[in-house]
């Protein structure tokens, strides 16, 4: 598939120097990074912890780039309303998380928020027959939520073109993301499924040059 939607790249802050943040999060504007996606994991949804609303709030003026906060955490609906206010654009749950996803996306909204849904690779996207009035972003996880730098799972790119055209039959304006073990090699495959926004960790922070990485990711994503 040529891709003709504008490919967005975000880069997930996990695999940044957590010891600089506020330099990290200003170099990768500097780098020509469309969005920042900022990873909340809570050691019980996924099996790892990463950060809150007070580093995302005191990250915020470091960068005008559009924060991408994907949460992974259970219950979801008690801490909305904190990261809308720690500065959010955009505030993805996972259905799997629940307790009630129609209820959460409806919460995001009202606060003033993108909202965003995330599946993990086992997750049928039938699941979003429902509720892609309530959407701003779907976010598919090509790897199993928690840790960065694992494997692009091939599996997911059936699940991106099905969404894909979920997404174009329904004419809502929803962003389509693909996230884990995106780089210069897989990135053609989930842009030639549908992805519109492909969010990668250590195949940008990872790298000490971040702007030619992001290039890369471009170049590689208007190949397929
Ligand atoms: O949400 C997650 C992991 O749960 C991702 O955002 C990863 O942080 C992506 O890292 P890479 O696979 O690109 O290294």
């Amino acid at each position: 598939m040529t891709q003709t939607m504008p490919l967005l790249i975000a880069p997930s802050l996990l695999s940044a120097d957590f010891a600089r943040l506020g330099e990290e999060v200003a170099a990768i504007e500097q780098a020509g990074a469309d969005w920042l996606h900022l990873d909340v994991m809570d050691g019980h949804f996924v099996p790892n912890i990463s950060f809150g609303p007070a580093v995302i709030a005191a990250l915020r003026p470091h960068t005008k780039l559009p924060f991408d906060v994907h949460l992974m955490i259970e219950p979801v609906d008690p801490y909305l309303e904190a990261f809308a206010k720690a500065g959010a654009d955009h505030i993805t749950v996972h259905a799997e998380a629940g307790p009630h996803l129609h209820r959460s996306l409806q919460a995001i909204r009202a606060l003033g928020v993108k909202a965003g849904v995330s599946l993990c690779p086992a997750t049928p996207p039938e699941m979003l027959s429902q509720v892609l009035d309530m959407v701003d972003l779907i976010l598919v996880m090509s790897v199993n939520p928690g840790f960065g730098g694992q494997k692009f799972l091939s599996s997911q790119t059936h699940k991106i073109r099905t969404l894909r055209q979920m997404i174009n039959d329904s004419g809502y304006p929803i962003k389509l993301a693909v996230d884990g073990g995106i780089d210069a090699e897989t990135a053609p495959q989930a842009v030639a499924a549908g992805a519109d926004v492909l969010i990668a960790g250590s195949a940008v922070y990872g790298k000490t040059d971040r702007a030619a990485a992001i290039r890369a990711l471009r170049t590689a994503g208007a190949a397929s």
